[in-house]
């Protein structure tokens, strides 16, 4: 701020005669250095903190999604979130602290530099501050046009990637109904919108530059004018009017800043809404309660349980469903497609609550249990494995931290599966296939399919409830919980059923019990739920 103070100084001295003095160099010199050093360790002590801002605010965001509910996941586009950790959460640890940082130094240099420019000649400064109301008056209205643009441009970014990610992950749909020029028509249709609202917005942008240009002409040539007048009359010598125009170039970057750095500082505050919304929000349902006991006998009793999914609420998929599953049994859930048994499965899992009724573990309902006791307890082999990127170790022990390398080998080979994987000994730690190797997914599948075909047989669970469409599992089992369009129609043992000739073997008919694999399943496949 010293630096034009000290130049109209020197330029005065100049004037008078009196020469430059090495003093006055000097402080040239030292207001320029310290300047410099300032302005650099601004710098990068700011890049410092946006880069550990951004990856605190990343961290805050992931697990505070992880815990959301399902309904949460499944009414939120996926392309959405990864908008929100690929782009928003950059943007705003960029331009947020960055914003803020400039509007404060902005507004303290503004201050200071405007109240020299009153003290050294206060009828040229109150026409040089002019341009302060007439800069704010042309800001705000751009600000009201822009917020509503962005906020449509937003919108339409999202929808052009959630049409890209539905696309993608349909494509067997789209190839079926051979509707690959209605989604590329679709996708034309939604760039074109997004670039109609880029222009306008580029365009209104440079408009109101002009008008601001325009009006800061304007205040320059009349303050020349009027200084030119003020020279005349001795009121003011040129070093002053010097410093007052480098004043006035100065306290004109500041006003600039503040006006356009806090629409900036808004635009890019509301980017984060979606983030500050994602953090606000609370998991519908109980999270878990705090209940461990040391031993679990496994009976599980489902009383009464109706059960609704959110999206569709004209259509209860669960009704008022009450059976048992015994410890120390294999109990098999059977039904048509569609007949509600993974949504019960579902609520054994917590997954979801039942929106009427409980599903209870030993007499006590399920969300008394701590929510890590009860997922260690109650456990899922699901027909497709989700793999997760990573080394074998690494999916058998997701969510088992503290799990030893002898209770690891030993679930592999309970599994059947070590003889596999020790062929594959890169695969197992490094998750690389190499050479003529299985590929990772084979691996799994057999790993889940051998632990729970073998936890059927040898009843290495306390209790096992399964779910197939296949006779021979269904057979198999000790008792049979027969469902028929979301409520139980028959429960007993194998042989009670096929004698009663009742909906189990109405199964059985010819036809009843083929499935059509949307998704390419094969029925042989069909593994047990435990
Ligand atoms: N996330 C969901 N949102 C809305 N409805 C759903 C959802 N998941 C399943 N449904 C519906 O709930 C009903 C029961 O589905 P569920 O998957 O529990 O049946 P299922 O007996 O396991 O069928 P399948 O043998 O084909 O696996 C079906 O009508 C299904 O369309």
């Amino acid at each position: 701020m010293s630096g034009p103070y000290v130049t109209g100084n020197v330029l005065d001295a100049i004037g008078s005669g009196d020469g430059v003095t090495a003093g006055a160099v000097g402080m040239v010199a030292a207001a320029g250095a310290t300047s410099v050093l300032f302005s650099g360790c601004r710098g990068s002590l700011f890049m410092l903190l946006m880069a550990r801002l951004r990856q605190s605010l990343s961290l805050r965001l992931f697990s505070h999604l992880v815990h959301q509910d399902l309904d949460f996941f499944q009414g939120t586009p996926a392309a959405e979130l990864l908008a929100q950790f690929s782009m928003q959460v950059p943007r705003v640890c960029r331009s947020v602290p960055a914003g803020a940082n400039q509007l404060l130094r902005s507004l303290l240099m503004a201050l200071v530099v405007g109240g020299f420019m009153v003290r050294l000649a206060p009828g040229l400064a109150l026409l040089a501050l002019l341009e302060v109301p007439l800069g704010i008056a042309n800001r705000r209205i751009q600000t009201t046009r822009k917020q509503a643009l962005q906020r449509s441009m937003l919108e339409a970014s999202a929808r052009t990637a959630s049409g890209v990610q539905e696309s993608v992950a349909a494509i067997e749909t789209i190839r079926t109904f051979s509707a690959e020029e209605e989604e590329e028509e679709q996708h034309r249709w939604n760039l074109a919108k997004e670039l109609r609202l880029k222009e306008q917005i580029e365009l209104e942008l440079a408009f109101f530059t002009l008008v601001h240009r325009v009006i800061k002409l304007a205040i320059r040539v009349m303050v020349l004018f009027r200084s030119h007048q003020q020279l005349r009359d001795g009121h003011i010598t040129p070093g002053v009017l010097v410093t007052f125009l480098l004043y006035q170039d100065r306290v004109g970057g500041h006003v600039q800043v503040l006006l356009y750095g806090f629409n900036e500082f808004l635009t890019n505050a509301a980017a984060g809404q979606k983030i500050w919304e994602y953090l606000d929000r609370k998991p519908s349902g109980n999270v878990g309660g705090t209940r461990e006991p040391p031993e679990l006998q496994g009976h599980v009793t489902f009383q009464k349980v109706s059960f609704t999914y959110p999206g569709n609420p004209e259509h209860p998929v669960l009704k008022d469903v009450t059976f048992e599953v015994r410890s120390g049994e294999v109990t098999a859930l059977a039904g048509p497609n569609g007949s509600g048994k993974s949504t019960a499965v579902a609520l054994l899992e917590r997954l979801r609550d039942p929106g009427s009724g409980t599903v209870l573990l030993d007499g006590i309902p399920l969300p008394e249990y701590e929510h890590q006791y009860l997922h260690r307890k109650v456990v899922l082999v699901e027909q497709d494995p989700v793999l997760f990127s990573g080394t074998i170790r690494e999916n058998i022990i997701l969510g088992l931290e503290h799990c030893k390398e002898s209770e690891l080998q030993e679930a592999a080979t309970a599994a059947g599966a070590m003889d596999l994987i020790q062929g594959l000994e890169q695969v197992w730690d490094t998750g690389e296939s190499q050479g003529d190797g299985a590929p990772l997914g084979q691996i799994l599948l057999i790993l889940y399919d051998g632990a729970a075909q073998r936890w059927v047989r040898t009843g290495l669970a306390q209790t096992v409830l399964v779910v197939s469409h296949r006779p021979r599992v269904l057979d198999g089992a000790d008792r049979l919980v027969v469902l028929e369009r979301g409520a139980v129609m028959e429960t007993g043992t194998p042989a009670e059923l096929r004698e009663r000739r009742g909906a189990y073997s109405r199964l059985f008919q010819h036809g009843s019990h083929t499935r059509i694999h949307l998704h390419g399943g094969d029925p042989e496949l069909d593994l047990p739920l435990c």
